[in-house]
Protein backbone atom coordinates (compact mmCIF):
# COMPACT_ATOMS: atom_id res chain seq x y z
CA UNK A 1 0.00 0.00 0.00
CA UNK A 2 1.18 3.60 -0.63
CA UNK A 3 -0.09 6.35 0.97
CA UNK A 4 0.86 9.97 0.16
CA UNK A 5 0.61 12.28 2.82
CA UNK A 6 0.72 15.55 0.99
CA UNK A 7 -2.05 14.55 -0.90
CA UNK A 8 -4.44 15.67 1.65
CA UNK A 9 -4.01 19.55 2.88
CA UNK A 10 -2.20 20.17 6.03
CA UNK A 11 0.17 22.10 7.37
CA UNK A 12 2.69 19.00 6.20
CA UNK A 13 2.69 20.57 2.66
CA UNK A 14 4.59 24.05 4.20
CA UNK A 15 6.86 21.81 5.51
CA UNK A 16 7.95 20.21 1.98
CA UNK A 17 7.41 23.84 0.23
CA UNK A 18 10.73 24.68 2.20
CA UNK A 19 12.46 21.58 1.54
CA UNK A 20 11.86 22.56 -2.15
CA UNK A 21 11.82 26.25 -1.89
CA UNK A 22 15.52 27.24 -3.40
CA UNK A 23 15.28 30.18 -1.52
CA UNK A 24 14.91 29.02 1.98
CA UNK A 25 16.34 25.37 1.74
CA UNK A 26 19.80 27.70 1.89
CA UNK A 27 19.25 27.66 5.30
CA UNK A 28 20.98 24.17 6.27
CA UNK A 29 19.59 24.31 9.75
CA UNK A 30 15.99 24.98 8.83
CA UNK A 31 16.39 22.63 5.60
CA UNK A 32 17.32 20.01 8.60
CA UNK A 33 14.56 20.92 10.94
CA UNK A 34 12.15 20.72 8.23
CA UNK A 35 13.20 17.07 7.54
CA UNK A 36 12.84 16.32 10.99
CA UNK A 37 9.58 17.81 11.53
CA UNK A 38 8.19 15.56 8.51
CA UNK A 39 9.94 12.56 10.13
CA UNK A 40 7.73 13.57 13.42
CA UNK A 41 4.47 13.60 11.45
CA UNK A 42 4.94 10.48 9.62
CA UNK A 43 5.63 9.10 12.89
CA UNK A 44 2.06 9.92 14.24
CA UNK A 45 0.87 8.40 10.82
CA UNK A 46 2.47 5.44 11.18
CA UNK A 47 1.93 4.99 14.83
CA UNK A 48 -1.80 4.65 13.66
CA UNK A 49 -1.17 0.97 11.94
CA UNK A 50 0.42 -0.51 15.35
CA UNK A 51 -1.16 -3.07 17.75
CA UNK A 52 -2.65 -1.70 20.75
CA UNK A 53 -3.39 -2.49 24.52
CA UNK A 54 -5.17 -1.43 27.31
CA UNK A 55 -2.64 -0.42 30.05
CA UNK A 56 -3.80 0.87 33.85
CA UNK A 57 -1.74 4.00 34.12
CA UNK A 58 -2.18 5.63 37.98
CA UNK A 59 -2.82 9.68 38.16
CA UNK A 60 -2.13 11.54 41.18
CA UNK A 61 -6.20 10.97 41.56
CA UNK A 62 -7.23 7.48 40.54
CA UNK A 63 -6.51 4.77 37.33
CA UNK A 64 -6.74 5.99 33.93
CA UNK A 65 -7.15 3.48 31.36
CA UNK A 66 -4.97 4.06 28.26
CA UNK A 67 -4.83 2.02 24.96
CA UNK A 68 -0.63 2.33 24.30
CA UNK A 69 1.07 0.94 21.43
CA UNK A 70 2.57 -2.60 21.89
CA UNK A 71 5.23 -3.01 18.65
CA UNK A 72 8.89 -3.71 18.85
CA UNK A 73 10.46 -0.47 16.63
CA UNK A 74 13.22 -0.29 15.10
CA UNK A 75 14.00 2.99 13.14
CA UNK A 76 16.16 2.38 10.19
CA UNK A 77 17.72 5.10 7.84
CA UNK A 78 20.05 5.41 4.98
CA UNK A 79 23.21 7.28 5.42
CA UNK A 80 23.48 10.49 5.28
CA UNK A 81 20.68 12.35 4.05
CA UNK A 82 18.62 10.08 6.18
CA UNK A 83 19.85 11.69 9.50
CA UNK A 84 17.75 14.62 9.94
CA UNK A 85 14.26 12.00 9.02
CA UNK A 86 15.63 9.35 11.77
CA UNK A 87 15.88 12.25 14.43
CA UNK A 88 12.21 13.26 13.95
CA UNK A 89 11.06 9.67 13.62
CA UNK A 90 13.03 9.26 17.11
CA UNK A 91 11.34 12.29 18.37
CA UNK A 92 7.70 10.22 18.42
CA UNK A 93 9.44 6.82 19.16
CA UNK A 94 11.64 7.39 22.08
CA UNK A 95 12.58 4.25 23.00
CA UNK A 96 12.79 2.56 19.48
CA UNK A 97 16.02 1.06 18.41
CA UNK A 98 17.85 2.01 15.59
CA UNK A 99 19.30 1.04 12.68
CA UNK A 100 21.96 2.97 10.12
CA UNK A 101 22.93 2.28 6.60
CA UNK A 102 25.17 3.58 4.25
CA UNK A 103 24.21 3.71 0.59
CA UNK A 104 25.75 6.41 -1.55
CA UNK A 105 25.77 7.14 -5.42
CA UNK A 106 29.39 6.42 -5.84
CA UNK A 107 29.71 8.57 -9.42
CA UNK A 108 32.58 8.02 -12.28
CA UNK A 109 34.60 10.25 -14.74
CA UNK A 110 31.61 9.94 -17.25
CA UNK A 111 29.18 10.88 -14.37
CA UNK A 112 27.65 7.70 -14.28
CA UNK A 113 27.13 5.60 -11.31
CA UNK A 114 26.64 3.15 -8.93
CA UNK A 115 25.57 2.50 -5.85
CA UNK A 116 28.08 1.27 -2.90
CA UNK A 117 27.17 -0.16 0.09
CA UNK A 118 29.56 -0.04 2.80
CA UNK A 119 28.18 -0.49 6.26
CA UNK A 120 25.03 -1.70 8.49
CA UNK A 121 24.93 -1.25 12.47
CA UNK A 122 21.71 -3.14 13.47
CA UNK A 123 19.85 -4.65 16.51
CA UNK A 124 17.57 -8.06 15.40
CA UNK A 125 14.58 -7.03 13.73
CA UNK A 126 13.00 -10.50 14.48
CA UNK A 127 9.20 -9.70 14.67
CA UNK A 128 9.70 -6.07 15.04
CA UNK A 129 7.88 -3.08 13.33
CA UNK A 130 10.92 -1.86 10.82
CA UNK A 131 10.42 2.06 9.52
CA UNK A 132 13.29 2.44 6.55
CA UNK A 133 13.66 5.80 6.33
CA UNK A 134 15.54 8.56 3.32
CA UNK A 135 14.32 11.59 2.13
CA UNK A 136 14.96 10.90 -1.46
CA UNK A 137 13.69 7.42 -3.26
CA UNK A 138 14.65 8.70 -7.24
CA UNK A 139 15.80 5.23 -9.07
CA UNK A 140 15.15 3.17 -5.76
CA UNK A 141 17.95 1.19 -6.09
CA UNK A 142 19.71 2.89 -2.22
CA UNK A 143 16.03 1.72 -0.78
CA UNK A 144 16.21 -2.28 -2.07
CA UNK A 145 20.03 -2.32 -1.34
CA UNK A 146 19.24 -1.14 2.24
CA UNK A 147 16.21 -3.40 2.57
CA UNK A 148 18.29 -6.46 1.56
CA UNK A 149 20.73 -5.53 3.41
CA UNK A 150 18.36 -5.34 7.17
CA UNK A 151 16.74 -9.04 5.86
CA UNK A 152 20.56 -9.88 7.15
CA UNK A 153 19.33 -9.02 10.96
CA UNK A 154 15.98 -11.03 11.13
CA UNK A 155 12.59 -11.51 9.87
CA UNK A 156 10.35 -8.43 10.86
CA UNK A 157 7.04 -8.55 11.31
CA UNK A 158 6.40 -5.25 8.74
CA UNK A 159 8.71 -2.85 6.99
CA UNK A 160 7.38 0.59 6.82
CA UNK A 161 9.08 2.62 3.78
CA UNK A 162 9.31 6.48 4.41
CA UNK A 163 10.46 9.06 1.69
CA UNK A 164 9.80 12.50 1.61
CA UNK A 165 9.96 13.14 -2.09
CA UNK A 166 9.69 10.37 -4.64
CA UNK A 167 9.69 9.67 -7.85
CA UNK A 168 6.95 7.84 -9.85
CA UNK A 169 9.38 5.59 -11.04
CA UNK A 170 11.38 5.10 -7.76
CA UNK A 171 7.98 4.05 -5.89
CA UNK A 172 7.22 1.35 -8.92
CA UNK A 173 10.54 0.19 -8.52
CA UNK A 174 10.23 -0.56 -5.05
CA UNK A 175 6.77 -2.11 -5.32
CA UNK A 176 8.27 -4.43 -8.26
CA UNK A 177 11.28 -5.41 -6.61
CA UNK A 178 9.61 -5.86 -3.46
CA UNK A 179 6.31 -7.13 -4.10
CA UNK A 180 6.12 -10.20 -2.51
CA UNK A 181 7.39 -8.57 0.93
CA UNK A 182 5.03 -7.08 3.60
CA UNK A 183 5.96 -3.69 3.18
CA UNK A 184 3.68 0.08 3.47
CA UNK A 185 5.18 2.92 1.43
CA UNK A 186 4.52 6.47 3.12
CA UNK A 187 5.40 8.97 0.81
CA UNK A 188 5.60 12.62 1.12
CA UNK A 189 4.90 13.32 -2.65
CA UNK A 190 5.41 11.59 -5.47
CA UNK A 191 6.82 13.96 -8.40
CA UNK A 192 6.42 12.46 -12.16
CA UNK A 193 10.12 13.27 -13.40
CA UNK A 194 14.01 11.78 -13.31
CA UNK A 195 16.49 13.85 -14.69
CA UNK A 196 19.21 12.54 -16.71
CA UNK A 197 21.24 12.44 -13.88
CA UNK A 198 18.30 10.28 -12.01
CA UNK A 199 17.48 13.39 -9.78
CA UNK A 200 13.90 13.96 -9.02
CA UNK A 201 12.54 16.94 -11.03
CA UNK A 202 10.76 19.32 -9.56
CA UNK A 203 12.10 17.44 -6.50
CA UNK A 204 14.18 19.32 -4.07
CA UNK A 205 17.93 18.89 -5.00
CA UNK A 206 20.60 16.74 -3.39
CA UNK A 207 18.90 16.06 0.16
CA UNK A 208 22.60 14.85 1.71
CA UNK A 209 24.38 17.99 0.18
CA UNK A 210 21.27 20.65 1.46
CA UNK A 211 21.51 18.77 5.26
CA UNK A 212 25.31 18.66 5.30
CA UNK A 213 27.49 20.39 2.60
CA UNK A 214 28.72 19.21 -0.31
CA UNK A 215 31.08 16.03 -0.72
CA UNK A 216 33.94 15.17 -2.41
O1 LIG B 1 16.78 6.20 -5.26
P1 LIG B 1 18.22 6.39 -5.60
O2 LIG B 1 18.43 6.61 -7.08
O3 LIG B 1 19.09 5.30 -5.06
O4 LIG B 1 18.66 7.78 -4.97
C1 LIG B 1 18.29 8.17 -3.70
C2 LIG B 1 19.50 8.22 -2.81
O5 LIG B 1 20.37 9.27 -3.23
C3 LIG B 1 20.64 10.14 -2.13
O6 LIG B 1 21.76 9.76 -1.43
P2 LIG B 1 23.24 10.13 -1.93
O7 LIG B 1 23.83 9.00 -2.70
O8 LIG B 1 23.22 11.46 -2.61
O9 LIG B 1 24.05 10.19 -0.57
P3 LIG B 1 24.01 11.32 0.57
O10 LIG B 1 22.82 11.05 1.40
O11 LIG B 1 25.28 11.08 1.30
O12 LIG B 1 23.99 12.66 -0.10
C4 LIG B 1 19.40 10.00 -1.29
O13 LIG B 1 19.57 10.43 0.03
C5 LIG B 1 19.09 8.54 -1.40
O14 LIG B 1 19.81 7.75 -0.48
O1 LIG C 1 16.75 14.06 -6.53
C1 LIG C 1 17.56 13.45 -5.83
C2 LIG C 1 18.03 12.17 -6.18
C3 LIG C 1 18.92 11.55 -5.37
N1 LIG C 1 19.34 12.17 -4.26
C4 LIG C 1 18.92 13.41 -3.91
O2 LIG C 1 19.34 13.95 -2.88
N2 LIG C 1 18.05 14.03 -4.72
MG1 LIG D 1 23.35 13.18 -1.86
Amino acid sequence: MVHTLGDNNSLFNQFIAEIRDVNIQNDPLRFRRNLERVGEIFAYEISKTFNYSEKDVQTPLGTAKMNLAEDEIVVASILRAGLPLHNGLLNYFDRSENAFISAYRKYNEKGEFEIKFEYISSPSIDGKVVILADPMLATGSSMELAYKALFTKGTPKHVHIVSVIASAEGVEFVKEKLADENITLWMGAIDSELNSKSYIVPGCGDAGDLAFGAKL
